[in-house]
């Protein structure tokens, strides 16, 4: 149910994000990551992520949490692991880079949280302040209705989620429970 992984990868006052190619990405910023290679545990796909899609090498990885998210339309569950980096103000990386999945360039957190901005993978902007500047973890659960975000709900969850299978696999019963209830189908 948790497939991908994220990351928001900050020096001083600027996120580094991705444009993909990607159909369903296109023209939209988003954070470095992707989809969790089968025997892959969640923070060595996220190095490998980051490795692939930026070429930096062994940033020191924060867990905040997880996206997860629903449909109104009840087309199911999805979810990732999110993570957060932090790159010396010495580290050099110049952008704007052309890549195999995209355009990356820094972008400064002012405009990402900017109401107005609609460049934004919408689920971004709402769970940036926490995952900057709070050391808890959330599941920052999103609902959308016809591809956009209608809210977002975001609870505290216990950090020991990412690597402990038992706690996530009991975690995500209990918390899909109401929306089985509700009639969603869950993948
Ligand atoms: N901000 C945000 N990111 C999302 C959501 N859903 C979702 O899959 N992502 C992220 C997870 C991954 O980092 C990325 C998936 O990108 P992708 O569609 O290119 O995945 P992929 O299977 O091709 O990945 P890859 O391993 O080939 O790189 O988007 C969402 O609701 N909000």
């Amino acid at each position: 149910m948790l497939k991908y992984t994220l990351c928001l990868i900050r020096q001083g006052s600027k996120i580094l994000l991705l444009n993909r190619e990607h159909p369903a990405w296109m023209g939209c910023w988003n954070g470095i990551g992707g989809k969790i290679e089968k025997e892959e545990q969640p923070r060595s796909s996220m190095l490998r992520e980051i490795q692939e899609e930026t070429q930096i090498e062994s940033p020191e990885l924060s867990f905040k949490g997880l996206i997860t998210w629903t449909t109104v339309e009840g087309a199911g569950f999805g979810g990732l692991y999110l993570y957060a980096a932090e790159i010396p103000d010495e580290y050099e990386y110049v952008t704007p880079i052309k890549t195999e999945e995209g355009i990356l360039d820094w972008k400064e957190i002012s405009w990402i949280m900017h109401p107005d901005n609609q460049g934004v993978a919408s689920n971004v902007p709402s769970c940036l302040e926490k995952v900057l500047y709070e050391s808890s973890c959330y599941n920052h659960h999103s609902i959308f209705s016809d591809k956009i975000m209608v809210t977002q709900i975001s609870t505290k969850i216990d950090p020991r989620i990412e690597a402990d299978e038992a706690m996530r696999t009991d975690y995500l019963n209990q918390y899909l429970q109401k929306y089985i209830e509700a009639g969603f189908a869950i993948k």
